[in-house]
């Protein structure tokens, strides 16, 4: 297993939590990009890659390491689209998980049952260096519903809205290996770590 160190673009502890958990046993030596002092970069793209790769290639630059960066985001069907690539600020600034999702509440309060359908999505850029001209991306959803209360206390940004039909449970009372199983970052990382499977070596 590799033992590149790699930096970590994200300054959302609940990421940097999953990301521990997924890839240490791994072998990644992994950071989070505070270490390297790396800026929060403004997230001016319209697409979560974009984004990402924003992130990613900011935290390479700044470290002079390959970058993993994560843009995700809750796309929900009865709002268009919404929140979409502005859910870390849904609520305007400073982001709060707990402003968002009141603000959450507040747009579906008109929406009944079963037509609450959404999903998270995640992106995934890996970056070898900052002006690497290949980026490694990967992109998971994870199908659910809205629910109209919260339930549990796990998990991180809009989890206790997050409804799993299947498992009956919302996100943020499913156990955190589970929630990594599952989820669409844990399914991204997982697609990731095996493209990168040794071809994908620093240069
Ligand atoms: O950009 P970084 O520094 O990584 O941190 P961030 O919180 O700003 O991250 P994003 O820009 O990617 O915004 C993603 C938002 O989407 C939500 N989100 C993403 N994945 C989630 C998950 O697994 N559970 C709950 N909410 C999630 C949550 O509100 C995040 O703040
Ligand atoms: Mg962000």
């Amino acid at each position: 297993m590799t033992s590149t160190p790699l930096i970590l673009a994200s300054g959302n502890a609940g990421k940097l939590r999953e990301f521990h958990q997924l890839l240490a046993p791994l072998g990644f030596d992994v950071m989070p990009q505070a270490e390297y002092d790396v800026p929060d970069v403004e997230e001016t793209g319209l697409t979560f890659v974009e984004n990402a790769l924003l992130k990613a290639r900011e935290a390479s630059r700044v470290s002079g390491l390959p970058a993993l960066a994560d843009d995700s985001g809750l796309e929900v069907d009865a709002l268009h689209g919404a929140p979409g690539i502005y859910s870390a600020r849904f609520a305007g600034e400073p982001k709060s998980d707990a402003r968002n999702n009141a603000r959450l509440l507040e747009a579906l309060v008109e929406v009944p049952e079963g037509q609450r359908s959404g999903r998270y999505w995640c992106v995934l850029v890996y970056l070898r260096h900052a002006e690497d001209p290949v980026p490694l991306i990967v992109q998971r959803s994870w199908e659910g519903e809205i629910l109209a209360h919260p339930r549990g206390v796990g998990g991180f940004g809009y989890d206790s809205l997050f409804w799993l039909p299947e498992q009956a449970m919302s996100v943020a009372e499913l156990p955190a290996e589970e929630k990594n199983r599952l989820s669409h970052r844990g399914r991204a990382l997982q697609a990731l770590v095996e493209a990168l499977g040794g071809a994908h070596e620093p240069r």
